[in-house]
């Protein structure tokens, strides 16, 4: 894609392409109601082959809930879940062209990794050359060539996950449903295993959604991201729309960093990276309370009113200014909610 392109260009173009793409996953009007009247309304979502599509909410939103009524494990209360244009609702999960991969790995642990992989090829009865053949490929795919023999117990979290991740692959679902996969795991293997996901993911052509609580992790896997808020769909667009376009208060306040100015009439969302901070020019006036280097860049937090403001500046900005020495800032880019939103 072009780098010429505006955030709303680019979320266009990537619109226009996936409407063009054929539809793998169809929910619609689904509702999920538990007992106690908690659950998902009305939701509305197609999933285009080949896509990585991310739920991303706070805790108790409803992610896992739509995951589990696609999966099977869960039924819906009215609506419809079409996979390829054919309803699977009524079908037990087993019978359903998905596989789901959970946060515990659920690796049997008196079974090697091979057995592990051979449980539901042998269910399906695949002759045991292919299978060998299948394991090994799969293996390779997912960087865990020679740990055949291995048991779980041997592996590391991150390898088990790759086993678990292989083990569903390797039932070449439709669909693949991975509800919070690494979350059990440290940040520098999560991060590893956000970039392998999506070179498999790439290599198989496979559509995918991925459950996570993680702003930063859906931005860096997604091809698009629904941000959900208590049951319901706030946003669903590419990380760049979401991130430049925000359709939401809750969506601006969830995803990256964001400060809120209000002014009479509106409350301006506007990132820290495009604040511009001058000594002379500029419509906010402000005061710097305090300056923190980051590494790269220089964090300053500026006194507006009463509010801190947040704002990202380059290191040779950051050594012209003090702590305590009057500013302006000046809002390059920016989105306006109506106080009452
Ligand atoms: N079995 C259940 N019975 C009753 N209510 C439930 C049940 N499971 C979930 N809920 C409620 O439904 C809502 C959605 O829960 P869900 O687990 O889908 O959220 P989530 O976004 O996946 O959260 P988390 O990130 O914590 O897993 C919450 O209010 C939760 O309390």
């Amino acid at each position: 894609m072009s780098n010429t392109m505006t955030g709303s260009e680019k979320a266009a173009a990537a619109g226009t392409a996936a409407e063009k793409r054929k539809v793998k996953l169809e929910i619609k009007d689904m509702t999920k109601h538990y007992d106690n009247g908690d659950g998902v309304e009305n939701i509305n979502l197609k999933i285009y082959e080949g896509e990585i599509v991310t739920f991303l909410g706070p805790s108790g939103c409803g992610k896992s809930t739509i995951l589990r009524t696609i999966g099977g494990f869960l039924d819906v209360t009215s609506g419809d879940i079409l996979i390829d244009g054919q309803s699977i609702v009524n079908l037990p999960p087993e019978n359903r062209p998905t596989a789901m991969v959970f946060q515990s790995y659920n690796l049997w642990p008196h079974m090697t990794v091979y057995e592990n992989l051979a449980f539901g090829l042998k269910l399906r009865k695949i002759p045991k050359k292919t299978m060998d053949e299948d394991i090994r490929k799969i293996l390779a795919l997912v960087s865990m060539s020679g740990t055949e023999k291995k048991y779980p117990g041997q592996l590391s979290g991150g390898q088990q996950q790759r086993i678990a991740i292989a083990r569903s692959l390797l039932l070449k679902p439709a669909l693949l449903l991975l509800d919070e996969p690494f979350s059990a795991l440290d940040a520098k293997i999560r991060q590893q295993m956000r970039e392998e996901l999506k070179r498999i993911q790439s290599s198989l052509g496979i559509t995918v959604i991925f459950v996570t609580h993680d702003q930063e992790e859906a931005m860096a896997i997604s091809h698009r991201i629904v941000v959900m808020n208590k049951g319901k769909f706030d946003q669903v667009g590419t990380p760049d729309e979401i991130y430049d376009q925000p359709a939401t208060l809750h969506v601006a306040s969830f995803i990256g960093e964001m400060n809120f100015i209000k002014n009479d009439n509106y409350t301006i969302a506007v990132r820290p990276e495009d604040l511009l901070v001058d000594n002379e020019k500029g419509e906010i006036e402000g005061t710097v309370s305090t300056i923190m280097l980051m590494g790269h860049y220089v964090l300053i937090m500026v006194l507006v009113g009463n509010d801190i403001v947040k704002c990202y500046v380059n290191r040779e900005i950051g050594d012209q200014q003090k702590e305590g020495k009057k500013v302006k800032l000046t809002v390059s880019k920016s989105t306006h909610f109506p106080l009452s939103a």
